[in-house]
């Protein structure tokens, strides 16, 4: 954990002056910030603040949902997102993402994940083997799936699902992986698994995780933001934030005196 006067590794997402309207109503109001890479990054916040909706926006996800709007800039390892410029097939490939729930394809592990990269260009058979191999390892599930390549993914258990979703993510070697309450849904023994999965990943890459989980963001992440209301109130250091916060909503938040 870097003391406060180290400086911050290099940006991967910068987000400046964003703002993004949902038709007639104000999701995210002026939001910058330079998320460091290779290292965690947590976003916290009451329900409704804008969290996710700051999160899909670096995947361009908001996409989809009619009436939206969005000006502002977000970049990605240097790239603009909102532009026209970077297809966002691109963006999806350079920007893996992992949901609440797990949501495999009903497909085989092995087709799970070979799917994107086949998505995204050609994959020889033999870079499939490779590459299958390489992502099961690094999420832990080699030993338990080197034999079940093949058999659905829905047949496995709630964690094992979830660490063949980030597996899935990592398949396409994005710069950034984005994580929306990626253990909501599983209990404690395996959030503590997948914990401990976030922090090996992220001496590779940058991982953003929402989290309503005040705990979790201390036990994963280096970096904090505090959004309020479609604001992002304060970012720095987490234990800057928990212990010694600058602005008076975030340390009342985080001291559960609201929210
Ligand atoms: N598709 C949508 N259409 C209209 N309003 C939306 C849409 N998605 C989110 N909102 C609204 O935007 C605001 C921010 O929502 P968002 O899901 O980003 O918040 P959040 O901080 O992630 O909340 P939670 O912690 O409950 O998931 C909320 O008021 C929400 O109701």
């Amino acid at each position: 954990m870097p003391a406060a006067d180290v400086p911050a590794p290099p940006t991967v997402v910068a987000v400046r002056d964003l703002d993004l309207h949902y038709g007639a109503f104000q999701a995210l109001t002026k939001v910058s910030v330079e998320i460091p890479d290779r290292t965690i990054t947590a976003l916290i916040g009451p329900s409704g603040c804008g969290k996710s909706t700051l999160l899909r926006c670096i995947n361009r996800l908001n996409d989809l949902v009619p009436g939206v709007r969005v000006q502002g800039q977000v970049q990605v390892a240097g790239q603009d997102v909102l532009g026209a410029q970077l297809p966002v097939q691109e963006l999806r490939r350079l920007v893996g993402m992992v949901f609440q729930r797990p949501n495999p394809f009903p497909l085989s592990v092995a087709e799970n994940l070979t799917y994107g990269p086949r998505l995204h260009g050609t994959l020889s058979r033999s870079d499939a083997t490779v590459l299958v191999e390489e992502v099961l390892q690094a999420v832990g599930l080699w030993e338990a799936l080197k034999d079940r390549l093949h058999t659905s993914a829905l047949r496995l258990s709630p964690e094992q699902q979830q660490r063949l979703c980030i597996a899935r993510a990592l398949a396409t070697r994005p710069a950034v992986l984005l994580m929306d309450e990626p253990c909501s849904a599983l209990d404690p023994v395996a959030t503590e698994h997948i914990e401990a999965l976030m922090l090996r990943l992220a001496s590779e890459r940058a991982i953003i995780v929402v989290t309503h989980n005040m705990q979790q963001a201390q036990r994963v992440s280096t970096y904090s933001g505090f959004m309020l209301m479609g604001e992002l109130v304060e970012f720095g250091l987490t234990p800057q934030l928990f212990e010694a916060a600058r602005d008076t909503r975030t340390a009342d938040y985080v001291a559960g005196r609201f929210g």
